[in-house]
């Protein structure tokens, strides 16, 4: 059969999804399923690496049922994913020896403060480019080693594998043939040298972590492998592109050239800027990391990450219970007549860049007798505001290149509230894509370079879809960022 489409995975925190795109770069298709998340103690986050292997199977099913779409139609596949979550398994049974901790799960905090204790701040930074934290997957395979019995006899027996989801999807999906990462996951996993780009020996030795666990780094346009007895496929078909969900959402919003940013709302918050093939190491504890890297050359980027964004809506909806759909956020928030002073700081899992407080817990201020359900909704949505602002006025400073307009996508850029309030907050016009499967179409577009489906990476022409333009006055501005600039400290004061 005519090889039509490019199959994208995108293995994100609460869903998988799976797309389908034509030659246009079109959405055909899409099936999409949530998965369970589990919190077995503060600030921990954990799922169980076999549900999502079952929810993308899931997916491709729906896929294939729903749309008339052939697996035989699939010119290759695309896998993008939530990045540093992190998974050990057994190479001899397959099986994961743990749940995978998600990359905003704390389990690992005591780990990070006793290597800035023992004064590795700078000996991390200039090799991996990032902070000690938590969040990166370092540390969580370090925990897992220590808390799973026999755990680290067995990772020097040779028998564990580790993996981000990319490398334990492509294991999955190639039946244990293809053991591989690229080179933005790897980025993520404070153990890759993004200078050198290798795994760094020093860091491995330090946190007496077996080479042997580790895939091998690969770049973002190439055959990983082929899928195999895989019965929605029935034949091979090559999977051709893994990267990080982050980066795919760069290249889905062709950010190419240096300077151009964008931000992703989805359970979290990510404001990537394209630096270029000069690593620019922030000052100011915004990450660097790499974008991508094509034709043997590596892109490199600076990150600002947000712990907590569509997730404060989540937790508006499961934890709280004063939404049933996440949708209904944008009239609540539309109905309150609060001032705008009333704060919420969404540290579930502490706090990102640019504080970098793995202690921080969540803290509401402003309440009155008077306070109702919008005006919660309201401020939760403002948060996610706030906390992109702290974020680009870091990157400002850093780089000194100011930002014109802030291109946007991800589930949470369908509330049309929460988009006009960060336009007003940051005032800069915000451009949302008409197709907003940005990260899919990422993952899909490099797949499809590497195997001749499409010639080159503007091919495609991706559209404008909606922009909002800032109409808030500067005074009113930046009295309501001093409030939250207030309530970030108030709440990291509290959490010491
Ligand atoms: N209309 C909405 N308003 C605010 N948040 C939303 C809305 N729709 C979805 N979300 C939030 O967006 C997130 C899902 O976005 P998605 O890009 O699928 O995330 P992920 O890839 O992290 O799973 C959820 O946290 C959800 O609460
Ligand atoms: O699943 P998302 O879309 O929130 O993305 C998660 C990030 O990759 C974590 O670094």
């Amino acid at each position: 059969m005519e090889k039509k489409y490019i199959l994208a995975i995108d293995q994100g925190t609460t869903s998988s999804r799976a797309i389908i795109f034509d030659k246009k770069g079109n959405k055909i298709a899409v099936a999409q399923k949530e998965f369970p998340q589990y919190f077995p103690k503060s600030g921990w986050v954990e799922h169980d690496a076999n549900e999502i292997w079952q929810s993308v199977q899931s997916v491709l099913a729906d896929l294939f049922i729903h749309s008339g779409a052939q697996p035989s139609e699939i010119a290759a596949i695309g896998i993008t994913n939530q990045r540093e979550t992190t998974v050990v398994w057994n190479k001899n049974t397959g099986l994961p020896i743990s749940h995978a901790l998600v990359w905003q799960s704390r389990q690992s905090a005591d780990i990070c403060d006793q290597l800035i204790a023992d004064g590795y701040e700078n000996f991390f930074h200039k090799k991996t480019g990032l902070v000690i934290d938590a969040y990166f997957s370092a540390t969580k395979i370090r925990w897992i080693l220590d808390n799973v019995p026999t755990a680290q006899e067995m990772a020097e027996a040779g028998d564990l594998l580790f993996g981000t989801i990319d490398t334990w999807l492509l294991w999955k999906l190639t039946n244990g043939e293809s053991f591989a990462t690229d080179v933005t996951n790897a980025s993520r996993t404070m153990l890759y040298n993004i200078v050198e780009e290798k795994w760094d020996e020093e860091i491995l030795h330090l946190l007496n972590i077996p080479v042997s666990m580790l895939p091998e780094v690969r770049k973002n346009s190439e055959i990983y492998g082929y899928t195999k007895d895989f019965h929605f496929f029935g034949e091979s078909v090559p999977i051709a592109n893994l990267m990080g969900d982050q980066q795919a959402a760069l290249v889905g919003q062709q950010c190419f050239e240096e300077g151009m940013i964008k931000n992703t709302y989805g359970t979290g918050a990510f404001i990537i800027m394209n630096t270029g093939e000069n690593p620019h190491f922030s000052e100011n504890k915004l990450l660097t990391t790499i974008a991508y890297k094509l034709d043997d050359k590596v892109t490199y980027a600076l990150e600002g990450s947000i712990f907590i964004a569509g997730s404060v809506v989540q937790w508006l909806r499961d934890g709280v219970k004063i939404l049933t759909h996440a949708d209904q956020s944008e009239e609540m928030a539309y109905k309150s007549d609060t001032d705008d002073d009333i704060y919420l700081v969404p540290a579930f899992t502490g706090l990102g860049a640019p504080y970098w407080n793995q202690n921080a817990r969540g803290a509401i201020f402003g309440l009155t007798r008077a306070t109702n359900d919008n005006d919660l909704v309201k401020a939760a949505l403002q948060a996610i505001c706030y906390q992109t602002k702290d974020i680009l006025d870091t990157m400002t400073n850093d780089t000194g290149i100011s930002i014109p307009s802030l291109r946007v996508d991800g589930g949470a850029t369908a509330n049309s509230y929460l988009m006009q309030f960060q336009a007003d907050v940051l005032n800069v016009p915000i451009r949302r894509p008409e197709n907003a499967e940005t990260t899919a179409f990422g993952t899909a577009l490099l797949a499809g370079l590497a195997i001749g489906f499409w010639k080159n990476k503007t091919e495609v022409e991706r559209m404008d879809g909606k922009l909002y333009q800032p109409n808030m006055d500067k005074e009113r501005r930046e009295k309501l960022y001093q409030g939250w600039v207030r309530a970030v400290t108030a709440t990291q004061t509290f959490s010491k």
